[in-house]
């Protein structure tokens, strides 16, 4: 009898180059698993988009504690069939690197410059906008002009790229000292395990605007009141057909399979097309920032 044992090996995508807040997130989602890969992609769409091509969970950010929901995630959801298994919620503080002490340009990623939307204002007035905020740092990097670059202030312990490679750095320039992001593992749809009685859950759908008139979103709302569940997020997105149509992405407390939830989201059913997205535990870190 053979009695080796074999490791699975996890594939996780994220948003890369390495060095992101996002790989920070995969690593940490990536403990849960005794062997896995981290995969980087350079866009949010191709790192959900990676879950066709091998990998098995894909990690990207759902919310910022400042700017919001970040909307080329969500918009996913309407687009193919996606299954949120968890969330982790990590502290976010950027810093600025120049290569001279006048710069002329500043690379920097489009959700971070709205979370040190102050310090940039007041400082840069030719912005390139990149996808990551590694892509800004290599960027800056490759650079033969004067410029700078928005980037994760854990960048700066980094051996390569720590902070006596550069001509200025200023630190902390983060809107808000306790800046965070939400973020959240993807994999492909697939039915849901039965809840466990010892966690408490979140749950995710959109509801797909097919149904437009007049009160159709205090329906909505009375649906989930009138069931007792309580809504924790809920963000309206264009439909991109006609101006006036939304879909709504909405969070709530319990398990999908949890009676009151299923009530609400039947009443909903009737009138509008639901796109569950799954349930799964509260972040830790997510308690201790509300
Ligand atoms: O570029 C990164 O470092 C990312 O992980 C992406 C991202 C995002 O798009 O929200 C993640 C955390 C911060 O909110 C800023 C950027």
């Amino acid at each position: 009898m053979n009695n080796e044992t074999y490791v699975v090996t996890t594939k996780i995508a994220t948003l890369g180059p390495a060095g992101t807040f996002s790989e920070l997130a995969a690593r940490d989602f990536s403990k849960r698993f005794e062997s896995s890969d981290v995969l980087f992609y350079p866009t949010l769409r191709r790192t959900i988009d990676a879950l066709d091509q091998g990998a098995e969970i894909a990690v990207v950010p759902i919310e910022n504690i400042v700017e919001g929901i970040v909307a080329p995630v969500v918009d996913r959801f309407v687009r193919r069939p996606l299954q949120i298994i968890a969330e982790v919620a990590i502290p976010v503080r950027f810093s600025v690197v120049m290569n001279h002490p006048e710069p002329q340009r500043l690379f920097a990623q489009f959700v971070a410059q709205g979370q040190c939307s102050e310090w940039l204002a007041g400082h840069a007035s030719d912005v390139v906008t990149t996808a990551s905020n590694t892509e800004a740092l290599a960027l800056l990097l490759a650079s033969n002009e004067p410029a700078a670059a928005l980037i994760p202030e854990h960048l700066l312990t980094n051996e390569n790229a720590g902070s006596q490679h550069y001509a200025k750095v200023v630190h902390d320039v983060t809107d808000v000292a306790h800046n965070v992001t939400r973020f959240v593992a993807l994999q492909a749809a697939q039915p849901l395990a039965l809840p466990n009685h010892a966690t408490a859950y979140k749950s995710a759908v959109v509801i797909v605007d097919d149904a437009d008139h007049p009160g159709l979103l205090l329906e909505h709302l009375q649906a989930f009141a009138v069931h007792q569940v309580n809504l924790l997020s809920l963000v309206s997105r264009p439909t991109g057909q006609k101006f006036g149509q939304y879909h709504f992405f909405i969070e709530f407390e319990g398990h999908l399979q949890h009676s009151q939830v299923q009530a609400a989201l039947s009443a909903i059913k009737l009138r509008n097309r639901v796109i569950e997205l799954g349930s799964y535990a509260y972040s830790s870190s997510n308690s201790s920032c509300n």
